[in-house]
């Protein structure tokens, strides 16, 4: 599976706590209909899935994503990852530590760490990971221990001291801030509610797709 700078433009993520009165896969399907560069399937909260229904939850959607050719990540869970053979692992500062993930992990996995000051960037950037995830960058509802957000300025700030590495923006992202995060400096947007609690994910998807190529 191809996965590169771009991969990030517009990058959907879910578990099935993020859904209300739909199925996960069906809206997984929808947005990779609407055509979404990158997925992670994150089961989180106290409604999350664990054991065998976590598992065959990631590996219906992971063979969704191989259908459409899009990466599938899985967040947090390297187990898991491992066991799947997943394209990719994200993990935050607080999770499995990106050394760790080295010795452990096939070397083809790729790996995200989360980011939201410039000296985790310039770490993660020393660490050689293959994209940052930087936010909060507006409120969100989304993910209840998020930290304060860091709005569009904490995006320029940090593509400022990290020159090259790809970056995805997260939190809070709606349709209308996807030109004004990726002036900013970011590579994409990776979005979770705008996407799958929308009516219609598909449209929603294609349209954070069709406002995407032309940045
Ligand atoms: C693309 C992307 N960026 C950031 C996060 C957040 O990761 P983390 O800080 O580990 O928080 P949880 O998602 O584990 O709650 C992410 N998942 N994806
Ligand atoms: C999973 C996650 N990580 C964040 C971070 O700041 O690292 S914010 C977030 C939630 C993103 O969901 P929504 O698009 O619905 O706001
Ligand atoms: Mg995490």
């Amino acid at each position: 599976m191809v996965f590169n700078r771009e991969s990030l433009a517009v990058y959907f993520i879910l578990g099935s706590q993020n859904v209300k009165d739909k199925d996960p896969l069906f809206i997984l399907e929808e947005a990779l209909k609407g055509g979404i560069s990158c997925f992670q399937f994150r089961e989180k909260g106290f409604s999350a899935k664990s054991g065998s229904e976590k598992y065959d939850l990631a590996r219906q959607m992971q063979k969704l994503c191989h259908q459409y050719r899009v990466p599938f990540f899985v967040n947090d869970d390297l187990e898991l990852a491992i066991n799947l053979n997943a394209d990719g692992i994200h993990v935050g500062q607080d999770d499995i530590p990106v050394n760790q993930i080295r010795e452990i992990a096939p070397e083809t996995m790729k790996i995200g760490l989360s980011t939201t000051s410039v000296e985790e960037a310039i770490e993660a950037a020393r660490l050689g990971v293959d994209y940052i995830g930087v936010g909060p960058i507006f409120p969100t509802m989304t993910k209840s221990d998020a930290k304060a957000p860091i709005s569009l300025s904490g995006i320029q700030k940090i593509r400022n001291a990290v020159s090259d590495i790809p970056i995805v923006a997260i939190g809070g992202i709606e349709l209308t801030d996807v030109v004004s995060v990726r002036k900013a400096g970011a590579d994409g947007v990776a979005v979770i509610s705008a996407i799958s609690l929308a009516d219609e994910p598909q449209l929603a998807a294609q349209a954070f797709v069709n406002l995407s190529a032309n940045q």
